[in-house]
């Protein structure tokens, strides 16, 4: 089939690799110059493993990338994958996905044929069918259901393994308001259906939208569950992550998600529990239990550095933050914990020094006056002090380096690694 992909970021690239490699024609675009550029150089925008390989097979081939609309009418049917980011009253803000649809639009009305849209980014329930479907109409001069048809469609793969979880998904959510739109999806994913024999949900829009924010908000309230009862576990020296290894063994509570730690960041869980929590509010409900989730999670870093806060007074000497990312197996850095935490040794006037594999440009961005070196056994020489905030494996495997340490104190935040006589170790729920 030929497909578009209307936004080339981590959802949109990898799904327009992944496509490629199932047998479709895929047209990429993004405003982006560089990011068009590397696509069709078959070189991958971002740090994601797999995609590098699946961009030099099928970049400028299969899947090309421009900057130009008018491409998208050689296809059948577009994807949406933007950005839908946070206000700072935490609700959604779809003035990108807006402004996109529109140009979208537009370029349809120079299109014969029908065709479809599918939301593959994630928006409140509602907002395909009340807010982007209306733009289409207007600025495609198409009829909805005749010769335009919308559709939701979530996606639910994860950073640093989306390319793995694309092309092995526990379910398909296909929501539709008509068989053009539903028969589609069935074509596009067909070849991934039949490979991997995932279960498709069938429902309609708004269903779709929500069950991706269900989806998040749950899997974010379980780690911060664990947090909170990790956070108890500390107060009375028990081992969070024995509780948390028995309590998994549980089928209804599931293995899964149970590390407890320094809590979640990321570009999606925190700005869709906060968009969920205000878009229900605004309807009138307040969801309790998802505000704690944020609640918990806000505390997390503050009691990491009190941990440290307990061994020694950092003002003016040397921490090492080890990992930057928000998770390990990629670059972003986008509401990383190590923000909270960065900050938090920046009000206690101490000299931080960051190390990380791969994020370290980014959070550079971010914070360009502090240090930054290009190993843990750099950073960590002469601190007093360190904090580990990425579970990245390589942690895992120092040992003789916090001997080089002023005062071998390490907070771990993320149970990476294991202690040693040398060391002063404090894990955060264990
Ligand atoms: N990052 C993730 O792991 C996941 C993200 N999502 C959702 O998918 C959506 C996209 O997220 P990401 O891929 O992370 O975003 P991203 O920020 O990585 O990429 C978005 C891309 O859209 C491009 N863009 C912006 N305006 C444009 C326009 N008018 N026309 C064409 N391109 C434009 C940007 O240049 C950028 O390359 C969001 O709604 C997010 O919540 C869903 C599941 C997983
Ligand atoms: O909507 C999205 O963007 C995506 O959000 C998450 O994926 P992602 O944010 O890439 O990464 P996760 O593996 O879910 O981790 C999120 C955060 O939770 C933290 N986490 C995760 C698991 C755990 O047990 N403990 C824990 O603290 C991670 O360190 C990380 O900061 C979801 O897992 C994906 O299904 C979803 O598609």
């Amino acid at each position: 089939m030929r497909v578009s992909i209307v936004g080339s970021g981590y959802v949109g690239t990898t799904t327009a690799a992944c496509f490629a490699d199932l047998g479709h024609d895929i047209v990429n675009v993004d405003i982006d110059q560089d990011i068009v550029d590397a696509i069709n150089a078959g070189q991958s925008p971002i740090h994601e493993p797999g995609l590098d390989d699946l961009l030099d097979e099928h970049g400028s081939d299969a899947l090309t990338a421009t900057t130009d609309y008018a491409d998208v009418r050689e296809t059948d049917v577009t994807f949406l994958a933007l950005p839908t980011p946070s206000r700072d009253d935490g609700s959604i803000d779809t003035s990108i996905i807006e402004a996109a649809t529109e140009t979208l639009g537009a370029t349809l009305a120079d299109k014969d044929d029908e065709h479809v849209v599918v939301t593959k980014s994630t928006v409140i329930p509602t907002t395909t069918t009340d807010t982007l479907a209306p733009i289409l109409e207007d600025a495609s001069r198409k009829t909805l259901g005749e010769d335009l048809h919308v559709a939701m469609n979530p996606e639910f793969l994860r950073e640093g393994t989306a390319v793995e979880d694309f092309q092995h998904p526990d379910k398909l959510v296909f929501g539709t308001q008509d068989d053009t739109a539903l028969d589609t999806l069935y074509d596009v994913f067909a070849p991934l259906i039949e490979q991997t024999d995932a279960p498709v949900v069938e429902t309609d829009i708004a269903e779709a939208e929500m069950i991706k924010y269900a989806n998040n908000a749950f899997l974010a309230s379980k780690v911060s569950l664990i947090n909170d009862l990790g956070n108890i576990c500390k107060e009375f020296g028990v081992d969070a992550y024995e509780v948390a290894d028995a309590i998994g063994l549980d089928d209804r509570i599931g293995e899964r998600f149970l590390r407890s730690g320094v809590g979640w960041g990321g570009s999606c869980f925190p700005k869709d529990v906060n968009a969920i929590i205000a878009a229900a509010k605004n309807k009138g409900y307040t969801p309790a239990l998802l505000e704690a989730a944020v609640a918990v999670n806000d505390t997390q870093p503050q009691r990491l550095l009190d941990l440290l806060n307990d061994y020694v007074d950092v003002a003016g000497e040397r921490v090492a933050v080890l990992g930057l990312a928000f998770k390990p197996g990629t670059d972003d850095v986008r509401n990383s914990r190590a923000i909270e935490v960065i900050e938090g040794l920046q009000n206690r006037d101490a000299t931080i020094v960051g190390y990380d594999p791969v994020a370290t440009e980014n959070m550079r961005e971010r914070f360009p006056d502090i240090k930054y070196t290009s190993s843990a056994a750099a950073a960590l020489k002469d601190a007093v002090g360190a904090v580990i905030v990425t579970d990245w494996d390589e942690f895992a495997t120092l040992d003789e380096e916090f001997t080089t340490m002023r005062e071998p104190v390490v907070v771990d935040g993320r149970r990476s690694i294991t202690p040693t006589p040398d060391i002063t170790y404090e894990g955060l729920t264990w």
